[in-house]
């Protein structure tokens, strides 16, 4: 069988949306209409029979966006504050949509500490279970307002670990970040336009955590770094993970349908681990390669993946 089509029986899925896949690039205003498909889709797999934990990103963005600032805060009272403002409004409508099908929500707030302390991550990890027992669908996010940069423990300050730790917490079988793009490339495609897709990831060696780097929205917190970061914790704890593109959130549905989109990382005890699958090298670029190659050693293929790794 197929590797992804095992994705189609997966049942317990912690799926992250990012600030960029939730509200309008243009406004910061939430999208609605992508945030009611997110919940008709949620909805649709608790149907299957699945169980599904939200991480939902967006706080900061959609308070700092109603409270008319222009810029990200810079200052942590201001991030804290507008953390407050947004994470009221974003529950609220999830609260909204998810009652339209009969579902109930919870808002779960989490710091660094509540997955650090044992005794934290115990409670935290059965307030999970009864929530599930009791089929209320968990909305989680950090709790910005009082965790930005907390001293003893710090922050996790992005959504993408804290999603990874939640996946692990309540042993769930698939985590699904939704990002702004396709998933993870051999470097930042908006900045090398010779970056290639990896379409499967089985090992999580130097060269790949290498490859992610930061987030160059103006929303968005981490880029790959976080991804891989989290690839790592999440796949640890036997989950495995995708990266896809928030873009169209329909994605979701491609996903669970076993089709091959996004970035797939195997989990720690999957049989269908093997070599990483990147796509092949651009078809103008190997040839200009090819002649540099051949121009200066002699060589030829191996030398040219070389170089691009
Ligand atoms: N190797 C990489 N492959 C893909 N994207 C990368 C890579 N390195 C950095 N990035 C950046 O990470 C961004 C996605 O992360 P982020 O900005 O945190 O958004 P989101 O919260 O929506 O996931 C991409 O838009 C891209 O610019
Ligand atoms: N907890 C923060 C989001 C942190 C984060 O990871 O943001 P993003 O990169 O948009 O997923 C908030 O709700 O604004």
């Amino acid at each position: 069988m197929d590797v992804r089509e095992t994705l189609k029986d997966k049942q317990k899925i912690v799926i992250k949306v990012g600030t960029s896949t939730i509200t309008h690039e243009a406004t910061g205003n939430i999208d609605l209409d992508k945030l009611e498909k997110f919940v008709r889709i949620l909805t649709n797999l608790i149907n299957k029979g699945k169980e599904v934990i939200v991480v939902s990103s967006g706080a900061i963005g959609i308070g700092r966006n109603v409270l008319g600032m222009k810029e990200r805060p810079k200052d942590k009272a201001t991030a804290q504050a507008c953390a407050a403002v947004g994470q009221g409004k974003l529950i609220m409508i999830y609260e909204k949509l998810f009652a339209e099908y009969g579902y109930l929500t919870a808002q779960v707030l989490l710091t660094k500490e509540s997955i650090a302390n044992k005794t934290c991550a115990q409670h935290a990890k059965e307030t999970f279970d009864q929530l599930s027992a009791m089929k209320v669908i968990p909305i989680v996010n950090e709790n910005d307002a009082i965790s930005v940069d907390e001293e003893k423990y710090g922050n996790f300050g992005d959504n993408d670990t804290m999603a990874a730790y939640v996946a692990a917490l309540v042993e769930a079988d698939l985590l699904i970040l939704m990002s702004d793009i396709n998933g993870l490339y051999t470097d930042d495609p908006k900045e090398n336009p010779n970056a290639r897709f990896v379409h499967t990831v089985s090992n999580i060696d130097s060269n790949l955590v290498k490859m992610g780097r930061g987030a160059k929205s103006s929303v968005g917190t981490g880029g790959m770094a976080t991804k891989i970061k989290a690839a790592k914790i999440a796949t640890k704890a036997n989950a495995d993970m995708v990266i896809a593109n928030g873009k169209s959130i329909y994605t979701i549905n491609d996903v669970m349908a076993g089709k091959k989109i996004g970035t797939l990382f195997l989990a720690a005890n999957s049989e269908y681990k093997g070599e990483n699958e990147v796509a092949p090298i651009k078809d103008i670029y190997k040839k200009h390669m090819d002649k540099v190659n051949k121009r200066r050693h002699g060589g030829g293929e191996d030398e040219l993946h070389a170089s691009n790794w």
